[in-house]
């Protein structure tokens, strides 16, 4: 027989081979289906599954929508990990919105599956649904993700994967999330949505305060292993202080939308015991910034430990601020996480000294008057310029007078002509300084008359003001 006689003959062969094995599986599994028991076949046919799994290099893991009636936060987790990955070229997909969230929500539609990958891993990912006939009658509808991939990443799935999905998920709702005020009355929270847009890069801050802002509060939101570990509620407090238009309130608000936080604007004057308080303080969400404005004012600030002869003796129940700040350690240490408190006052010095004790607030902001870079901020954000003839102008004169931002912002809101809007503030800051040359002139006067240094310390302190300074302690 010649080479192309033996290759007719072996393929001849071959074929009558693989059509006897295809008979044979098609004889077999006729007799399967029609002569054995209906539990006999799922037995083989659960064998042949096991058989094959055996040898595929392919792993699954089931992720039901509950796990008996309890929900299955990683099923919920994934739902919203998930929507970071669809392709708008994927076929079917579902929309939705809900009145808590700022976007439209797209995800999965059953039976529709993406692929992801993550640490050198790939994933498939299905989203199965099935009717099922509920324990109290009628149909449910379960659903499940079928999450498939090799067999050799299954440590990286359980280990990595899943905790990076969890914190992913957090991460994604906390920015969906429609931020809420609450605001106290006697001892109940009401709330409404909180739409104050300062953010901390429009807040015009001295660039150097805000950039400590900005990291401490990231170092913050990190380090929830590090308050665990020392054993301290997972909190951080920040004291306010400076003239009134410097812009405390805003920056509480700009904290609030950079850490994605909801604000409680606590005011003490509506709470009149401490149990009251403590209600409020329990009632609080995590991931929350607690305000007290104006703290000199809201609260009878002389030291009530140290009662002297004259002090009012205080009821037990009365509100203290030492008794306030007692509760957040305690209270927030075993209820509470990821919490900012947040005082300001336009007097620091009318300040119980208990309040500015080392430990006690943990970074001391001041805010400061507009100087030359916090007007570059406010030219920006409000006439969207960076340069113009009349800056230099404007910022010689900003070193010379104190204008709050508040007072920047009002010249630069008078017209949508900017040269307009600089001019008037232009002329705003000549009158200012007008008046301080005036204040000068008649402190020299009357310091011919009398010999008197208190007028020039308090001018350099005031001048001090320009900027902000920090004092952090850890
Ligand atoms: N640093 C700032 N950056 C940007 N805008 C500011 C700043 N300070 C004040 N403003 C503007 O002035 C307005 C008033 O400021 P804000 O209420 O934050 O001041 P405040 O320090 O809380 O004053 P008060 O002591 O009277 O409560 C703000 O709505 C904002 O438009
Ligand atoms: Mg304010």
């Amino acid at each position: 027989m010649d080479s192309q006689s033996q290759a007719i003959e072996f393929t001849k062969k071959y074929f009558t081979t693989i059509a006897s094995i295809t008979a044979s599986t098609m004889l077999a599994r006729t007799l399967i289906n029609e002569f054995l028991p209906s539990e006999l076949r799922s037995l083989v046919s659960s064998s042949k599954a096991k058989l094959f799994s055996r040898f595929s290099t392919e792993h699954t893991i089931i992720i039901q929508q509950t796990e008996g009636l309890t929900p299955n936060e990683l099923y919920d987790a994934a739902s919203t990990y998930l929507r970071t990955k669809i392709s708008l070229r994927m076929k079917r997909l579902r929309a939705s919105k809900s009145e808590d969230n700022n976007n439209i929500i797209v995800s999965l539609d059953d039976g529709e599956g993406l692929a992801d990958i993550f640490q050198g891993a790939e994933y498939k990912w299905k989203l199965v649904s099935e009717e099922k006939e509920s324990p109290r009658g009628g149909a449910i509808k379960v659903k499940w993700y079928e999450l498939s991939f090799h067999n050799k990443y299954k440590e990286i799935t359980l280990n990595a994967y899943f905790p990076h999905i969890l914190e992913r998920s957090k991460d994604i709702k906390a920015a969906d999330k429609r931020l809420k005020l609450y605001m106290n009355q006697y001892d109940s929270w009401s709330c409404i949505d909180l739409n104050h847009p300062a953010t901390l890069e429009t807040l015009a801050l001295e660039p150097e305060l805000k950039q400590t802002i900005i990291e401490d509060l990231a170092r913050f939101v990190k380090r929830k292993q590090y308050y665990k570990k020392i054993g301290k509620a997972w909190k951080r407090g920040y004291l306010l202080f400076g003239p009134p238009g410097t812009g405390k309130s805003s920056l509480v608000a700009a904290i609030a939308n950079y850490l994605r936080f909801d604000i409680y604007d606590l005011d003490l004057k509506e709470v009149t015991s401490n149990t009251r308080l403590k209600r409020l303080l329990v009632a609080m969400k995590n991931k929350s910034v607690l305000v007290i404005e104006d703290i000199d004012c809201s609260i009878d600030l002389q030291n009530r430990d140290e009662e002297g002869e004259d002090k009012k003796k205080p009821s037990k129940d009365d509100v203290t601020l030492s008794g306030l700040l007692n509760f957040i350690d305690g209270l927030w240490s075993t209820s509470g996480e990821e919490r900012i408190i947040v005082l300001t006052t336009n007097y620091k010095d009318r300040l119980d000294p208990a309040l500015l004790r080392p430990g006690r607030m943990d970074m001391h902001i001041q805010m400061g008057y507009c100087g030359p870079n916090s007007f570059k901020v406010l030219a920006s954000n409000y006439h969207d310029i960076d340069e113009h003839p009349l800056f230099e102008e404007i910022e010689e004169l900003l070193k010379e007078v104190q204008v709050t931002p508040a007072e920047v912002a009002e010249e630069l809101l008078r017209s949508d002509d900017v040269d307009i809007c600089l001019g008037c503030l232009i002329q705003l800051l000549n009158r200012k300084k007008e008046e301080v040359q005036g204040n000068e002139e008649s402190a020299e006067d009357s310091q011919d008359n009398k010999e008197k240094d208190g007028d020039d310390k308090q001018i350099d302190e005031e001048k001090q003001q320009v900027g902000a300074k920090t004092v952090v302690s850890d």
